[in-house]
């Protein structure tokens, strides 16, 4: 087994912050009796993650994943409990922790907006006092997976969001981190970038097996990437475990689509554990859109050739992004 890299236990983040109250006189009062509030943002989060996985943070807004990630990398220090990553406490920000993390946020851009990256670059390599052959060598390496050689001199702000994204990519690697932690790094991408990103991230994962923490939005970029996921809500662990049986467990039907070659004669009353979903019916040829109950397909396969000639039978797990749309409405796991 792996060794664990990140481990949590009862981990506890609360922002406190004074409530203000609207309008002149109320905002002058506050200046002496100030409202204060605590909002708890990660309740007790017990966590353990090993050397190479690859983990997929989900919640809706506002369900603490943001906080989580900071706590992680060290940004912000827990209200309690304890987290160890690489046998590291990451609040002290000792500088043997940070050579070996990364962090980048999709939302914010951690590169110099008025230089070019091989600038940024330069920066880095005296930050973490790397050997020029060893940083040339990465850059190479990372500029190839990434395909943004020719970005390299231009400065950042005349970049696309995609350029950009790749270029954030390559300067938070250069220092070859073992754990890299991403807050939404495809957002607001086009499909061809969004595509690149993960491609990219997918090959660093296995190849180098950096560990990878990724909170995103799309779930896409779960579903392509992230063989575990994690999910969270107001700050609570709801569900930790590979993302098919989160979609077993969200969504326990499969939808099956039904082709008949010419108008299918339905019961009014199907089979139990099937739910019609959509009728497209056709003298030369009908579909049925089914939801299925698992153990209800063989009672359906048996049924459906007594309703017409069956011509096509297509089995599916739940849509992805209908089980997401549930997961960030609330519905858990
Ligand atoms: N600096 C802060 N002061 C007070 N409350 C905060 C602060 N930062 C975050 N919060 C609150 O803590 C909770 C968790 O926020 P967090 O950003 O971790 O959520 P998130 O899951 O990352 O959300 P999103 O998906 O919208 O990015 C939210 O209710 C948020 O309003």
């Amino acid at each position: 087994m792996p060794q664990p890299v990140i481990s949590t236990r009862a981990l506890r983040k609360e922002y406190r912050y004074h409530r203000q109250q609207p309008g002149l006189l109320a905002a002058v009062r506050g200046l002496v009796h100030r409202t204060r509030e605590t909002r708890v943002a990660v309740e007790s989060l017990d966590l353990t993650i090993h050397e190479g996985e690859f983990v997929g943070l989900l919640g809706r807004n506002g369900a603490g994943k943001t906080t989580t990630l900071k706590m992680l990398s060290g940004l912000l220090r827990p209200t309690s409990g304890t987290v160890s990553v690489l046998g590291h406490e990451p609040a002290r920000r000792r500088y043997d922790f940070l050579r070996r993390i990364a962090v980048v946020l999709g939302q914010k851009s951690m590169l110099w907006w008025d230089v070019s990256t091989s600038d940024s670059l330069r920066l880095h390599q005296a930050m973490y006092d790397l050997p020029r052959t060893r940083l040339d060598a990465t850059v190479d390496e990372l500029a190839d997976l990434l395909q943004l050689r020719d970005l390299l001199d231009i400065p950042v702000r005349k970049l696309s969001l995609g350029e950009r994204m790749k270029c954030e990519l390559l300067v938070a690697l250069v220092h070859e981190p073992d754990v890299l932690f991403l807050d939404e790094p495809t957002i607001g991408l086009d499909v061809v970038s969004k595509a690149a990103v993960r491609e990219f991230l997918a090959a660093l994962n296995a190849t180098r097996g950096t560990t990878i923490i990724l909170t995103s939005h799309d779930m896409d970029d779960v579903a392509e990437l992230c063989r575990r996921v994690i999910l969270v809500d107001h700050g609570r662990l709801q569900y930790d475990g590979d993302l098919p049986d989160l979609v077993r467990t969200i969504r326990p039907h499969k939808r099956v689509m039904l082709t008949f070659a010419a108008s299918a004669h339905v019961p009014a009353l199907l089979p139990p554990g099937v739910r019609l979903v959509d009728a497209d019916d056709s003298p030369t040829g009908s579909r049925l859109d089914l939801e299925v109950e698992r153990e209800a397909a063989q009672r359906l396969l048996a049924a459906a050739p007594g309703w017409g000639e069956v011509v096509d039978i297509e089995v599916r797990d739940a849509d992805i992004d209908d089980v997401m749309r549930a997961v960030l409405a609330g519905e858990g796991a």
